[in-house]
């Protein structure tokens, strides 16, 4: 036993208290010689078991801060100023007398509310979409309109056997439909909810009144809309339909267009157009559409008075250690430009580090903001008139708040930042350091032979009270072209405050390792990632900070398949294993899973709507699957499930457990029946930490 559980509850409690930022602003209405910041966060609450969210105000004057008390927003939706900083429009949730989730759009001044909308009882459109993959609230310039995205409006279904709605059709109303009660809908996947078809909606304020945009073709759905130059119309993006909707979370390859006036489209994997400050240059992100679900992506520019598409930051393929890695971003930030309209600050995955960046859109240059070796992770909130808003964070460290002014051009390095939170809180016990991995010749990639890999070990300062070395956690990433970035976290934080040492794999093919190390993984995976696990964790042990025989393992979806292939592959070597949502066969996940094309390529295959794979494409999704090792397997194995998992259905982990069961190796299930992919809601999240640290502790020697 490494910690006694009780303990383990008060630091799971203690740690859980640190909040992290959701969204920050720099307000537009300034006060001479003071600044407004208003940033909203989410904290779990254990007791009540749900996340929190909470906003929070700040006055900077000079390099004083004036805080303001935190206040409740759960039931804000959209919370967004005007672009004078007069107004805000808030969508709010809320409840109706027959419990009923219903929507309002709220428009405030500072001393009031100006007017209050009931969507619902407009009837224009169904739920007004989140700030997901597509949502988007957008003031017009001239502060008259609000541009946003919701559900399209569907026709009310009832049965034959219904006679007042029969009654209803009889007499020509509206709206009713007989017969499609039971009518499959498609929507966008894994945590995506109802999402079927979206709708562009924009909302009058004088006249209260919500109207659909109508030009927009029935096979797409748009979504991150922008107002142009003037009010002079909209652009946005619109993703394709395609023969059948793929799952669209994590994946930012899926085929979309750029519905700009006057220029058409642009027909590829597109997002978050955004404008310059002086409305001269439309930026956006693109990628070819399909692939590696996450790849390095172009910056991409049109400048509005030509229409001249330009590469502003084109992809980068190759790149030293201390070099741009190139951008692996979801969606550019909604104020990004510094008041020049050329200077673009970003987050940048930088390895293993969140960094910001500076990126000229004139040149193309790419200047590193951010170095200090005490912050693993940094993250641009928005920058107003040239201060910038950013929150930073590392392992030890949860993450608080900092505002700068941005440098002249070329010395942006030498930003003072200042903290707007007093306690910079610190976990003092967690020390970290980032590990660079050599590949060793035999396993070099034969066309990208220069890439190495690297980890983040996460370590206890204190010494074991029994003398041992920390027993290891081996912990490998999902996507697989995803990444650990050296930020706080905290299982990370908990785990290491229980008596664990942590080796975070970057394996290659993580992002923000360029886009060779991407395409190296591609036809690989099973072997590669694998393997560059395995040489992690031995590295460790040969530097003498772990014990080869207190090694464990640990990873979700992608990093379940590493955990899954490492128990099979080196079956003496791990001591215990937890899984969560693992890959275990692909060629029983191809069926589905609301990510096929995922399959395809994880073995090398160009994915086509029509793919049916034949008996050499299942045997080639079998032979890279963790299930055909699974007669090695001796290494006890904990699952995590989330029971409406879409991305990797329960079935896969289930499949684990029988062949486990029926082999005689200790298998425990674990199954969170309000969970999607991650086992992200608080009670579930809380519950799956004390039972790993329990399966551990037990399985130790
Ligand atoms: C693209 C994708 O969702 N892949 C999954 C198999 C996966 O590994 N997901 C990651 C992001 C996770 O950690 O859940």
């Amino acid at each position: 036993m490494v910690l006694e559980l009780e303990d383990a509850v008060d630091i799971y409690r203690e740690c859980s208290t640190f909040p992290s930022v959701t969204s920050g602003r720099i307000c537009n209405a300034q006060a001479p010689g003071h600044v407004r910041v208003y940033t909203s966060w989410s904290q779990r609450d254990l007791e009540k078991g749900e996340l929190v969210k909470f906003g929070r105000g700040h006055i900077v004057q000079l390099d004083i801060v004036f805080p303001t008390p935190a206040t409740n927003i759960a039931s804000e939706q959209w919370n967004v100023e005007s672009p004078s900083g007069k107004m805000r429009a808030i969508v709010r949730k809320g409840t109706s007398k027959k419990g009923e989730e219903k929507q309002f759009i709220e428009i405030w001044t500072d001393s009031r509310m100006q007017q209050c909308i009931d969507v619902d009882s407009l009837d224009v459109h169904g739920k007004i979409y989140e700030n997901g993959e597509f949502g988007c609230l957008e003031w017009s310039h001239s502060e008259t309109h609000l541009l946003f995205v919701a559900e399209k409006k569907v026709a009310t279904s009832k049965s034959y056997f219904d006679r007042k709605a029969m009654k209803d059709l009889e007499e020509g109303k509206p709206d009713v439909v007989l017969g499609d009660e039971y009518l499959y809908k498609e929507t966008w996947g894994e945590q995506m909810g109802s999402k079927v078809q979206s709708v562009l909606c924009v909302f009058d304020i004088e006249a209260g009144a919500v109207s659909v945009l109508e030009n927009i073709p029935d096979d797409v759905s748009p979504g991150q809309a922008v107002w142009c130059p003037d009010d002079l119309g909209i652009v946005c993006v619109g993703w394709s339909h395609e023969p059948y909707h793929l799952g669209i979370i994590y994946c930012p390859m899926r085929k979309s267009v750029l519905f700009c006036p006057t220029l058409g489209s642009i027909d590829q994997s597109v997002r978050s157009p955004l404008f310059s400050p002086d409305q001269k240059k439309l930026l956006f992100l693109e990628n070819p559409v399909g692939g590696p679900h996450f790849r390095c992506s172009e910056l991409k520019m049109i400048d509005w008075s030509t229409k001249g598409v330009v590469t502003a930051v084109p992809i980068v393929h190759s790149a030293k250690d201390d070099e741009f890695q190139g951008l692996f971003n979801l969606r550019l930030p909604k104020r990004c430009m510094a008041s020049d309209s050329q200077r673009l600050i970003l987050t940048a995955q930088w390895r293993s580090q969140s960094a910001l960046i500076v990126v000229d859109v004139e040149t193309g240059e790419v200047r590193r903001m951010t170095n200090d070796p005490q912050f693993g992770s940094w993250q641009f909130l928005d920058v107003n008139n040239n201060l910038i808003l950013a929150v930073r964070s590392s392992p030890s460290r949860p993450q608080h708040l900092v505002m700068g002014s941005l440098p002249e051009a070329g010395q942006e390095d030498t930003i003072k930042w200042t903290p707007l939170d007093d306690e910079q809180e610190e976990v003092k016990e967690i020390d970290w350091k980032i590990l660079s991995i050599d590949v060793p010749a035999e396993r070099r990639h034969p066309q990208f032979g220069d890439l190495s890999y690297e980890c983040i070990l996460l370590q206890s300062k204190e010494k074991s009270s029994d003398g041992k070395k920390r027993p290891l956690i081996v912990f490998p990433h999902g996507g697989p072209n995803s990444v650990f970035t050296a930020d706080f976290a905290l299982y990370n934080a908990c785990f290491v405050r229980c008596g664990f040492s942590l080796l975070m794999v970057n394996y290659r093919g993580s992002a923000g390792f360029t886009q060779n190390g991407i395409d190296s993984l591609i036809g690989r995976v099973g072997d590669q990632d694998v393997k560059d696990c395995q040489g992690a964790a031995e590295k460790v042990i040969e530097m003498g900070l772990a014990d080869r025989d207190r090694v464990l393992v640990m990873g979700g979806s992608h990093g379940g398949f590493l955990t899954c292939h490492l128990i099979g592959q080196y079956p003496d070597f791990y001591k215990a294993a937890v899984a969560r949502n693992p890959v275990i066969n692909m060629t029983s996940m191809f069926g589905s899973t609301d990510i096929p094309d995922w399959t395809y390529t994880q073995i090398g295959l160009t994915f086509d709507f029509k793919s049916n794979p034949d008996a050499d494409i299942y045997a080639e999704l079998y032979n890279r699957s963790p299930i055909r090792y699974v007669d090695q397997v001796k290494t006890p194995l904990m699952l995590a499930i989330g029971a409406k998992d879409q991305r990797v259905p329960p079935k896969q982990a289930h499949e684990m457990r029988k062949a486990l069961q029926a082999r005689g190796v200790q298998v425990r299930a674990l199954c969170y029946s309000e969970c999607e992919h991650p086992i992200s809601e608080v009670k579930s999240e809380a519950d799956c930490f004390i039972n790993m640290l329990k399966w551990f502790n037990e399985h130790l020697p």
